[in-house]
């Protein structure tokens, strides 16, 4: 059993990781735990994998008397989740972060299944450190995570298992699915699983500039902007080599042709993006824990794999600047290229795999 969700970042990486086992022919019957209205209940359905639902909530850091219904609600989904896994005799339940993951892998470590936790970030996020106390196994993507857990002797540096799923993907000629040239450069351009508005404000200014550069753009929304994005438009023209398009549910598909991306820092973009080499201008947001997308994009910056834009530099100049910059100078990609290349973990879900068979047979 497997739960994740709340942003793509926690749950591309739990997919990844079942189609992995999946395509080793390990794998017998899998069960996929999430909320009702978080992003996982259409992504997972969507990609064919069995979906349950419990009904949980974040921590509000804020108001800390709304957190009563939390608490409440948590104790209903443990006891849920136990009847879950109770039913289903999972052999190992895994967690890959989000507020969900957190009934689920408690329960299943109260009831003495084998569990691990997978943490995409250099900065651990609530749910993961609640459940270290409990879990077998501590995955980490960054080596920094490791200062976050006290209990050393779990965490084990695997990488994040969409890397392994995108690592070796060749140009395929996808950007056609887009009406784009599959022959010419591309950047891309997306803030994150659920888009980011000051990212979007950006990229509108400058549309008309896109539309004299000899590269072509395909511009990603986010599914909750792309009605608003649509109405600041107006009657504007879109110019021919740019396309706007709320989501891109197959982003394995394109990203081996994409020249340049340009996006916010969440880790697993980040796995994805060394998995495959693809220079970067990243734009980490100010609004997450510990302003952890900072860190990940500097750590990023300082290998020369990436340009970091922090958001409040970020206007249509400077994105455009930026962009021109790189798409410019050849030589300055093939460096990125190499030293995105140079942080990648090619192997995460193998790795996690075997870490997997071990304790179950421990
Ligand atoms: C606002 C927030 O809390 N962000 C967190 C969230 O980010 P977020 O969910 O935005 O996560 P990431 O950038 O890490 O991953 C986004 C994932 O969505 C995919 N994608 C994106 C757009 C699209 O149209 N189609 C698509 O498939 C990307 O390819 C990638 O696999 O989880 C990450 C953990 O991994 C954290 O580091 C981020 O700080």
């Amino acid at each position: 059993m497997i739960s994740g969700g709340g942003t793509g970042g926690h749950i591309y990486p739990a997919l990844a990781l079942i189609r992995r086992l999946q395509e080793r022919k390990l794998l017998d019957a899998i069960q996929y735990v999430g909320t009702p209205n978080g992003l996982e209940s259409r992504i997972v359905p969507a990609a064919g994998i069995p979906f349950s639902t419990i009904e949980l909530q974040g921590f509000n850091r804020r108001n800390l008397f709304a957190n009563f219904r939390t608490v409440d609600l948590f104790l209903k989904a443990v006891h849920k989740a136990k009847a879950m896994v109770r039913e289903f005799q999972p052999d190992i339940v895994i967690g890959t972060g989000g507020y969900v993951s957190s009934a689920l892998v408690y329960a299943a470590a109260r009831e003495h299944i084998p569990t691990m936790i997978h943490e995409q970030n250099s900065i651990a996020g609530v749910t993961n450190k609640f459940l270290a106390h409990y879990v077998d196994k501590i995955l980490i993507a960054f080596p920094d995570a490791a200062d976050q857990f006290r209990q050393k002797d779990k965490i084990v540096l695997v990488g994040n298992p969409r890397a392994q799923e995108v690592a070796g993907l060749q140009p395929n000629a996808r950007l056609a699915d887009f009406q784009l040239s599959p022959n010419r450069s591309t950047v891309l351009i997306f803030g994150g699983s659920r888009g980011a508005a000051p990212i979007n404000e950006a990229v509108l200014s400058a549309l008309a500039e896109f539309g004299s550069q000899s590269y072509q753009v395909l511009f990603v929304t986010g599914n909750v902007h792309y009605q608003n994005v649509l109405d600041q438009l107006g009657d504007k023209a879109v110019p021919n080599n740019v396309k706007i398009v709320p989501y891109v549910d197959d982003m394995p598909a394109i990203l081996p042709d994409v020249t340049l991306l340009v996006g916010r820092a969440g880790a697993t973009s980040i796995a994805e993006i060394t998995a495959l080499g693809i220079p970067s201008i990243l734009i980490p947001s100010p609004y997450v824990t510990h302003n952890h997308q900072t860190k990940n994009a500097s750590s990023m910056a300082q290998a020369g794999a990436a340009v970091m834009l922090p958001e409040t530099a970020l206007t249509d100049k400077t994105l455009l600047n930026a962009i021109t910059a790189i798409m410019g100078d050849d030589d300055r990609q093939a460096k990125m290229k190499k030293a995105t290349l140079a942080l990648g973990h090619p192997h995460a879900s193998d790795d996690i795999i075997q870490l997997m068979q071990d304790l179950i047979q421990a």
